[in-house]
């Protein structure tokens, strides 16, 4: 059609797409870092280095207490569990290659369900 209106997503379904990806994001096999907040008791200079923690439970008990007002405040946390990894983990690591992984895999995903 000549005439093509951006079809605007309403609340619901940004919240929709956050609840497929988060899914995806939780049953993919380099989660494991990422899937329950960081002993910051067990793992020292965490919470000082840390600023702001975020992991995939947090995100998930956020998006069913309704926290986030649209997928822009979702992809920032998600974004975050990453920055995150990056910041307390080298490269070359287990932990900090599957921050590189996860990351990489949500980019892909968002700007798909998005198109
Ligand atoms: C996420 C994340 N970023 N850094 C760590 C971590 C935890 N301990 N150490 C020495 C780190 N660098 N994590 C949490 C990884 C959670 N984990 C570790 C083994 N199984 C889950």
């Amino acid at each position: 059609p000549i005439y093509c209106a951006k079809k605007t997503k309403t609340h619901k379904d940004e919240l929709g797409i956050c609840r497929v990806l988060l899914a995806e994001l939780e049953a993919h096999q380099d989660a494991w870092p990422f899937l329950t907040p960081v002993n910051h008791r067990a793992v020292p200079g965490y919470r000082k280095v840390i600023k702001k923690p975020m992991d995939f439970s947090t995100i998930k008990e956020k998006l069913t207490s309704n926290q986030y007002l649209n997928l822009e405040t979702f992809i920032i946390d998600v974004n975050l569990v990453f920055d995150n990894c990056e910041r307390f983990n080298e490269d070359d690591s287990e932990i900090g290659r599957a921050g590189h992984r996860m990351r990489r895999f949500f980019d892909k995903r968002w700007t798909e369900l998005l198109q």
